[in-house]
C-alpha cells in the first residue's frame, strides 16, 4: 500500500518511483550513482515491450515503479503492468472511448498516479479511472467533463492528502480551465476551482468563491468560453502545502476580442488567469497567489509549464520554470512572486524583455493585427513572431541537479507567421480565430537543449537536435544528464560539460519521459519510444521536415550489469 509519507520521500527512495517529475519537487533528478560518467558506456538493454495494436502515436508517458511492476500509459487512454524485471506484461486496461473525442495535440497521455492499493490516469473522454495496482480491475471511474464540448485529460493525476487532483485539456474549443479535488477512495469531488475569473468554485458540494473579480480583465462575456486549460497537470510543494498549477492560453487565440477597448488601459485586457502559475490551498482550492507569463496573451503561449521547486546557491527556496514564450523564470517559493527572467531561446521578438514587475515589455508591432482594422474584416495583418505557437519549451519536462545547479531544459529554436481572424464561439468546434505556419529559425537544427544556470540565465552547455526536441529530461549523481530526440536516439550526456557520453536507437521517436531505479542492487534506465505528439500535427513547414519519422510504441529497459559497473 502506498502511503503519502512514501509519495514525500519519492526522490531519495531510489528502487521505486511513485510520482510524476521522479519526486514532488519534479526535479526529475536521481541520487543514484551507480551508473556514471565513467561507466554509462556498459549501459545495455534488458528488455523492450510493445504497446502493440494499431494504436501507436505519441507516447509520452513516465514509468512509474512500485513492487516490482512497471506501470505505463499508452496513446488512446491506455494503461499496462509490466514486470519489471522481465518485462512481461501483467494486466492491460483499455479504455473504451467514445467516438467524438476531441484531443487537440495527439492522442497521447503523461502518465499515472499511485496511492493505496490504486493506480490513476486521465482518459481522452475526460473521465478519471482508478484501477487496482496488482490486477488492472476497475475501483471506480468518474466523468469529469464534458468530451462533445472539447473536454479531454491527457497528464498525470496528482495526489495530495488523499486526494486525486487534475487538470484539464481543451482550451482549443473555449473550454474553462479547472483544477479538481477528489476523494482518492470514491472519486467523489471535495473542490472544485476554474482558473478564469467570473466563475464560481466549489467545496463539499457547495459554491465556495468566485475565481478573480468578474470583468475585471476580461470584457463582456469572453469569461464564459476563456479557456486557460490546465492541461499539463500541477505539483505539490509540501514546504509551503501549495499547489502549484499552471494554465494554458486564454481562448480564442485573436487577443483583440478578448480586449475592452484599444488603446487598453492598465490590466483590462490581462485575461486573469490564463497564461499563469497558481498556488492553490489544497484543503480549500482557494487560489493563493498566482504569476501571469503572458498578460494579454496573444501568440498562444500558454502558461502551462512545470514549476520545478529547488534551493538556490545562496539556500533562497525558488520555483523555476521555463515558459512556452521564450523566458526562464525564477519565482519565490513562499508566495509565488517575481525573481528574475532571462531568455532561453534565441530571437525571442514579441517582448524585448521582462520588466522588474515581471511584466513583458512588448513589442507591440509583433502582435497579430487586428482583423477589425482590415479593409475587409476578414485577416489582420500576418506578423513573423519568435518562439512559435509550440513554444521556446513545450510540455516536455526539464531536469534539475542540484549538484551542478544546473537546470536542463527542452527547447526548441522556431518562429512562426501569425495572424488572426474573425471568431465566435460555437460548442465543439475550434475556437482560434487565428491561422499560422510554423518556420525553423535555423538550417541545422531546431531541438536544443540547454544547460542554465537558474542565478544569472546563463547558457552553460547546449546540444543541438536536428528535429524539434519533444522529450523529458532527467539529471542523475552519477554526473548524467537523459534525453531523447525524435529520430529514435536516447543519449546521455555530461551533466557539467554536456558532452554526449552515450545513445541507443529505439526505432521511432522519443516523446516520452526517462527514468531510472536500482532493482537487486543493479541501476535501471527506462524510457518510451513512439514518435507524436503536436509537432506532426501541427507544426507547418516543421512537419514536413520531419515526416519520414516512423511511430512506434515501446518500452525500453536499460540496466548497467553488476560485473559491469567498474570496467571503465
Ligand atoms: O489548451 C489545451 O487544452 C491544450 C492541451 C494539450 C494537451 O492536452 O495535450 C496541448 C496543448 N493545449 C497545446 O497547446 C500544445 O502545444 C500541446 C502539445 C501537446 C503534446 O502532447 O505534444 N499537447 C498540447
Amino acid at each position: 500500500e502506498v502511503t503519502e509519507e512514501m509519495l514525500l520521500n519519492d526522490t531519495d527512495s531510489v528502487g521505486d518511483i511513485l510520482t510524476n517529475g521522479m519526486g514532488r519537487h519534479l526535479q526529475r533528478f536521481s541520487p543514484l550513482d551507480t551508473l556514471n560518467t565513467d561507466n554509462v558506456e556498459n549501459l545495455v538493454p534488458a528488455w523492450a515491450f510493445s504497446l502493440g495494436g494499431e494504436k501507436q502515436r505519441g507516447q509520452e508517458t513516465q514509468p512509474l515503479i512500485h513492487d516490482g511492476i512497471m506501470y505505463i500509459t499508452g496513446s488512446y487512454s491506455r494503461m499496462f503492468a509490466i514486470d519489471v524485471m522481465t518485462g512481461q506484461e501483467i494486466w492491460q486496461y483499455d479504455a473504451r472511448l467514445p467516438e467524438g473525442i476531441l484531443p487537440c495535440c495527439d492522442v497521447i497521455n503523461r502518465g499515472g498516479a499511485i496511492y493505496g492499493n490504486n493506480i490513476y490516469f486521465g482518459t481522452l473522454d475526460a473521465r478519471i479511472v482508478a484501477l487496482d495496482l496488482k490486477t488492472g480491475d476497475v475501483v471506480w471511474n468518474k466523468k469529469v467533463a464534458d468530451y462533445k464540448a472539447g473536454y479531454s485529460m491527457t497528464a498525470a493525476p496528482l495526489i495530495v492528502d488523499g486526494m486525486v487532483i487534475t487538470g484539464n485539456s481543451g482550451g482549443e474549443f473555449g473550454i474553462v480551465g479547472a483544477v479538481q479535488a477528489r476523494d482518492a477512495e470514491t472519486g467523489e469531488l471535495i473542490w472544485d476551482r476554474p482558473v478564469i475569473e467570473g466563475h464560481m468554485g466549489t467545496l463539499n458540494g457547495e459554491e465556495s468563491t468566485m475565481t478573480g473579480t468578474l470583468n475585471a480583465t476580461w470584457p463582456g462575456d469572453m469569461w464564459k468560453t476563456g479557456g486557460g486549460a490546465t492541461w499539463l497537470g500541477g505539483s505539490y510543494d509540501a514546504d509551503t502545502d501549495t499547489l502549484v498549477f499552471g494554465t494554458g492560453n486564454p481562448a480564442p487565440w485573436n487577443s483583440h476580442l478578448r480586449n475592452a477597448g484599444t488603446p487598453v488601459e492598465g490590466n483590462a485586457g490581462d485575461n486573469l488567469y490564463a497564461a499563469s502559475r497558481l498556488g492553490i490551498d489544497p484543503a480549500t482550492g482557494e487560489i493563493k497567489w498566482h504569476f501571469q507569463t503572458t498578460p494579454r496573451e496573444g501568440w498562444d503561449y500558454d502558461g502551462v509549464n512545470e514549476v520545478v521547486a529547488y534551493t538556490d546557491r545562496e539556500g533562497n527556496d525558488r520555483f523555476a520554470t521555463a515558459d512556452r514564450n521564450g523566458f526562464f523564470y525564477v519565482l519565490n517559493r513562499e508566495d509565488g512572486a517575481f525573481v528574475s527572467a532571462t531568455p532561453f531561446v534565441k530571437d525571442i521578438s514579441w517582448a524585448s524583455g521582462i520588466d522588474e514587475n515581471g511584466r513583458p515589455i512588448y513589442n507591440e508591432d509583433n502582435r497579430p493585427g487586428n482583423p477589425a482594422d482590415a479593409a475587409d474584416g476578414g485577416q489582420g495583418e500576418v506578423v513573423f513572431a519568435s518562439p512559435s505557437f509550440l513554444g521556446g519549451k513545450n510540455w516536455m519536462p526539464m531536469a534539475h541537479s542540484p549538484e551542478t545547479g544546473l537546470f536542463y531544459v527542452p527547447s526548441n529554436e522556431w518562429g512562426m507567421d501569425i495572424w488572426n481572424e474573425p471568431i465566435t464561439y460555437k460548442q465543439g468546434a475550434a475556437y482560434l480565430g487565428a491561422g499560422f505556419t510554423i518556420k525553423p529559425n535555423y538550417e541545422d537544427h531546431i531541438g536544443s537543449l540547454k544547460a542554465i544556470d537558474p542565478d544569472t540565465g546563463e547558457i552553460v552547455w547546449e546540444y543541438q537536435n536536428g528535429a524539434p526536441l519533444w522529450g523529458g529530461v532527467m539529471a542523475t549523481a552519477g554526473g548524467l544528464v537523459f534525453t531523447g530526440n525524435p529520430e529514435g536516439e536516447f543519449l546521455a550526456f555530461d551533466a557539467e560539460t554536456g558532452e554526449e557520453l552515450w545513445s541507443f536507437q529505439t526505432g521511432s521517436g522519443i516523446v516520452g519521459q526517462p527514468v531510472t531505479w536500482e532493482q537487486n542492487g543493479e541501476q535501471y534506465v527506462s524510457v518510451v519510444s513512439g514518435w507524436g505528439g503536436a509537432v506532426p500535427l501541427w507544426g507547418g513547414e516543421v512537419a514536413k521536415e520531419v515526416n519520414y519519422l516512423n511511430q512506434g510504441g515501446m518500452v525500453w529497459t536499460f540496466r548497467l550489469p553488476q560485473q559491469l559497473a567498474s570496467v571503465q
